[in-house]
């Protein structure tokens, strides 16, 4: 069974439409949060390190959402971010967006390890597969 990282946002002023709602390139950034999040307390390496330290990246190459039920300010979002699936340089993850017990969001990721000078896709590190590996059963 896949192991869930769990992280959180709040709904602030500044991600809320004219309708009061999320507007939803805010929730892609909150889902970017949650990935940093990962990355840091999942899988030890922080952005800054990653992208300083290392000259790593994780860009996003395919994004799938489905948008099930409205957000309001100060709605405290729980967010689950499970990887499914490690390939070479890719990872692909489930990620849910739910606030007391209702289902906001549902997205499917697949981030691939980049290496920023080359700008090409770079094997994952072997400490950050053997983190996202122990952390989850994955498909193949
Ligand atoms: C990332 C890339 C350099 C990789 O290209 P290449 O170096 O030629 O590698 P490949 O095409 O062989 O693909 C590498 C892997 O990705 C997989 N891949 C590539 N595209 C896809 C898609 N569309 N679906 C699924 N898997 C994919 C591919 O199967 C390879 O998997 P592995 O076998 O596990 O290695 C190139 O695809 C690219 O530049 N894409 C554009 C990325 C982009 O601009 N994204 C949006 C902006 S970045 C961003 O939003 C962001 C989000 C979060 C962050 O933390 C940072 C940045």
């Amino acid at each position: 069974m896949s192991i869930a990282f769990e992280t959180s946002a709040q709904v602030r002023f500044a991600h809320i439409d004219a309708a009061g709602i999320v507007f939803y390139p805010r929730y892609l950034e909150m889902l970017n949060g949650a990935v940093e999040d990962w990355c840091e307390r999942a899988l030890g390496v922080s952005f800054r390190e990653m992208h300083h330290d290392r000259k790593i990246g994780v860009p996003t190459v395919k994004l799938q959402v489905d948008f099930t039920a409205p957000s309001h300010l100060g709605d405290h979002l729980s967010i689950a971010l499970t990887p499914k699936k490690l390939g070479r340089s890719s990872c692909n993850l489930d990620i849910c967006f739910a606030c007391e017990g209702e289902v906001r969001l549902k997205a499917e990721v697949v981030l691939v390890c980049m290496d920023l000078e080359s700008q090409r896709s770079t094997a994952w590190p072997d400490d950050m597969r053997l983190r996202i590996s122990e952390a989850s059963t994955l498909a193949a």
